[in-house]
């Protein structure tokens, strides 16, 4: 048979088994006006997940609408058909799970399992640090869905607080498998053009949670689960992510350096726990090994905990968010969120990648998204030469006597500092740097403004997400390294 035989009879198969795939969750002919739309749950980095009531029936979903126009712009389809058809084929109660899906001239829409206790990570913010009995058992939740994740023969890659959903009694469902990979031997279906391997990307996930393989390309494996699961026990112990520093670069050396400190009042059956999830071979992290999911479940930390029916025990309690006096559990929220704008369906703007300022929960997570929202964030590429990256950008004030000026501060791994006009997008100013102190330096003078002192002039900015401090340690361990 020649090539183009060949080539042909390969599509025709291919559109065989698209033809007779069926999806489970299926493809309605619903439009937008079907839904009495609540507020936004949260926004992505390619959509936005809105509380939606389907008028008839009056049930309640998370919808998560992609706007095709930016999801085509940024190479995202195969994400975005990956993790439909991935959902589709999930039943767990530890999984978010997908209802069915429509679209519209503008949209993608997903119609998710609500879950009105917002995200695992909310809770640790609000409780500050999370006690261990209440940290075992969301872990032992989260173990629970991961294992069945792991069998169905997916790797998840962005296992994170963030992604943690809890029910409104309580319960952990893991949500977003836009970064998901099947594996060889998956019993997962995917149809052709979902993603199934990623050469354009350097990585998935989040730097934070980023197992040190991964930053030495090392193919995906389920390890990288599991580093990142000690990575989030570690977080509701502590309030923090062991990795956590003032940019991805400076986070990812901690990370490679494998430089965690754990606090003194770990107990020593979490800290053994975490060490061993933490492990720089992956293949030795319990869960990965010859013995499965049996070393991680029969570790002390988990003794008492009931495995064969562990969704029955009662979780611990929600704290609400300030001012909230209804209890999410009582009906959920049906007031739309005062910053919805029904228009921002379908019209190019609802993907809320526009900047730099993105609001997101925490000190560290702002860091993080910021930080891997902005450097994906092609507008600022044009500032950049091949091979550039960026490794911390904000957007401040740049201070002068009588007035002051919105800039976007960019710093790049080359090193270099610029200023750009953001509405503008024009360079406005180069930092010449030095790794001399005396020719480049940083003053602090508030947790929100400091000074870039450089030999001729000194320049004064006002970070309003008060991230001085990391400027500083940002420009300083470059200078040092
Ligand atoms: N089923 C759901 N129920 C309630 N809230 C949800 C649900 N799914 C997502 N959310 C909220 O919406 C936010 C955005 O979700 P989405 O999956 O689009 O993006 P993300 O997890 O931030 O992804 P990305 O990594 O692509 O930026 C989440 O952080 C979460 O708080």
């Amino acid at each position: 048979m020649g090539e183009i035989e060949k080539e042909v009879e390969l599509k025709m198969k291919l559109e065989e088994s698209v033809k007779s795939f069926k999806f489970r969750a299926p493809q309605e002919n619903f439009t937008i006006q079907d839904f009495d739309m609540g507020k936004i749950y949260g926004v992505g980095s390619y959509s936005k997940v809105v509380r939606a009531k389907k008028k008839d029936t009056g049930k309640v979903y998370a919808l998560k609408i992609m706007d095709k126009k930016f999801i085509t712009k940024e190479n995202k389809t195969a994400y975005v058909k990956l993790e439909r058809i991935v959902l589709d084929q999930l039943t767990h109660p530890g999984i978010v799970q997908l209802h069915f899906t429509f679209q519209d001239t503008f949209s993608l829409y997903m119609a998710l399992e609500s879950c009105e206790g917002g995200e695992l990570f909310d809770q640790i913010t609000r409780k500050g640090r999370l006690p261990e009995d209440e940290a075992r058992f969301y872990a032992a939740e989260v173990i629970d869905a991961l294992e069945y994740i792991h069998n169905m023969g997916l790797i998840h890659r962005d296992i994170k607080p963030e992604n943690l959903l809890l029910t409104s009694d309580g319960h952990i469902k893991i949500a977003d498998f836009g970064s998901v990979k099947p594996m060889q031997d998956s019993r997962i279906t995917v149809l052709p053009n979902a993603a199934s391997d990623d050469k354009a990307c350097t990585f998935v996930g989040t730097a934070a949670y980023v197992p040190p393989e991964v930053l030495n390309s090392s193919p995906a494996t389920i390890g990288n689960d599991l580093w990142a699961l000690g990575c989030t026990l570690f977080q509701m112990l502590s309030g923090t992510s062991p990795f956590k520093d003032a940019s991805e670069w400076l986070i990812f050396q901690r990370i490679i350096a494998r430089d965690v400190r754990f606090p003194d009042y770990f107990s020593d059956h979490a800290k053994d726990l975490i060490d061993k999830l933490l492990d720089i071979d992956p293949a030795k992290r319990p869960g990965a090994g010859r013995d499965g999911y049996d070393s991680l479940k029969n570790h002390p930390f988990f003794k008492g905990i009931n495995w064969r029916d562990i969704r029955s025990k009662s979780p611990p309690r929600l704290v609400l968010e300030k001012g909230h006096t209804a209890s999410r559990s009582s009906g959920g929220d049906d007031t739309p969120d005062s910053s919805w704008n029904p228009a921002h369906i379908g019209d190019g703007t609802g993907t809320g990648n526009s900047g730099s300022d993105v609001s997101s929960s925490s000190d560290a997570g702002n860091i993080t998204k910021l930080a891997s929202i902005d450097s994906f964030d092609s507008k600022w590429q044009q500032f950049l030469e091949p091979g550039e990256s960026i490794l911390m950008i904000s957007m401040v004030k740049k201070l002068q006597k009588l007035s002051s000026k919105k800039v976007q501060l960019i710093l790049t791994n080359k090193p270099k500092l610029i200023y750009v006009d953001p509405s503008k997008l024009a360079g406005k100013g180069t930092m010449i740097w030095s790794d001399d102190p005396n020719d480049l330096s940083i003053q602090v003078t508030s947790p929100s403004n400091f000074k870039i002192v450089l030999p001729k002039k000194v320049m004064t900015f006002e970070d309003p997400k008060q991230r001085a401090y990391q400027w500083k340690k940002a420009i300083e361990t470059l200078q040092n390294r």
